[in-house]
């Protein structure tokens, strides 16, 4: 089966700082975060898909072809948003547009006007000329004009206002509903991954250190709220204690089995926010006690 995105043990030193991600695939019709802390390596890891950043070892494949190929095809079949908007200052949104439309065979028009209306980006005016959050806006009208499979999004949403973000995930989320695309989003938001992510991808110190798919993360951990502070400092599935009597675990089952079997009474359990879920995994393994 040919994947849309596939890595093969890519590896690339920068200085101090190594990236190596060993095999993983992207899917058809999924939308995957890409979750670290500053400096992990998730941008260094779009420029190596991009083949921005040349790899040392490894292979990039963009449905079946290298990107270290002669022929780089491949490219009209990915969507990349950078960061920043580099080179584009002297244009208008319109010529970036018109740019746009000649370079990907697949750019659809009504794709590109409903979200620049929707979001009143205006297209005469220069880029250098436009906020921060206004160039993003543009930026991400001209990706969902190309139209094309792959959609890689770094940090779209950091600058933009909340009724535009907002929208942004609802247009998203409309495009997926062809299930033929393959986004993958960096993203330090976490309503943003909570209302678009199906896979979240965490990379630490240039590896990934988790793949693991949204719901099943979510549903693996459990807070309880107990009657009584544990005697004990651990118990089985514990990962932090708050304020002496919340236990967050990531084992429900191995934890209410030791409270039951201790005496120890559950007054209520929740499933925690996504939000706390990847703080824990951010700062995996510490105990924290409040
Ligand atoms: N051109 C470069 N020259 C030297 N080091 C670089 C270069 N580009 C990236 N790095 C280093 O690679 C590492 C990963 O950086 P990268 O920008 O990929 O992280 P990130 O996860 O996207 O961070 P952030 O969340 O802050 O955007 C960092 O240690 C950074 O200093």
């Amino acid at each position: 089966m040919t994947f849309p995105l596939t890595i093969r043990n890519i590896e690339k030193s920068i200085d101090e700082f190594h990236l190596n991600i060993q095999d993983l695939t992207f899917e058809e019709g999924t939308i995957s975060a890409i979750v670290g802390t500053n400096g992990a390596g998730k941008s260094t890891f779009f420029k190596m898909l991009m083949n921005l950043v040349k790899q040392d070892n490894g292979e990039i494949e963009v449905f079946g072809h290298s990107v270290r190929g002669e022929d780089d095809a491949w490219k009209q079949q990915i969507a990349y948003q950078a960061q920043t908007m580099i080179g584009c200052d002297a244009f208008t949104g319109e010529q970036l547009r018109n740019l746009m439309a000649e370079v990907y065979p697949s750019w659809d028009e009504s794709l590109f006007r409903r979200f620049s209306e929707k979001l009143n980006i205006p297209l005469n005016k220069k880029v250098q000329k436009l906020s921060p959050g206004v160039k993003t806006k543009l930026n991400l009208a001209l990706n969902f004009g190309k139209n094309t499979p792959i959609l890689m999004l770094d940090e779209p949403t950091a600058a933009m206002d909340i009724p535009s973000r907002n929208y942004f995930i609802q247009f998203l989320l409309e495009l997926m509903e062809r299930g033929d695309r393959t986004v993958l989003i960096a993203s330090h938001q976490a309503d943003d991954i909570k209302k678009l992510a199906d896979y979240l991808v965490f990379i630490n110190k240039g590896s990934v250190t988790r793949l693991l798919e949204k719901d099943s993360l979510v549903s693996s951990y459990r807070l309880f709220w107990l009657k009584e502070e544990p005697q004990v400092s651990r118990i089985p599935g514990e990962i932090k204690r708050t304020y002496k009597k919340v236990i967050l675990s990531n084992h429900p089952e191995a934890t209410m089995a030791y409270l039951s079997k201790n005496g120890l009474v559950i007054v209520d359990e929740q499933v925690p926010e996504l939000e706390d879920i990847i703080q824990e995994i951010l700062m995996e393994g510490e105990m924290i006690n409040v």
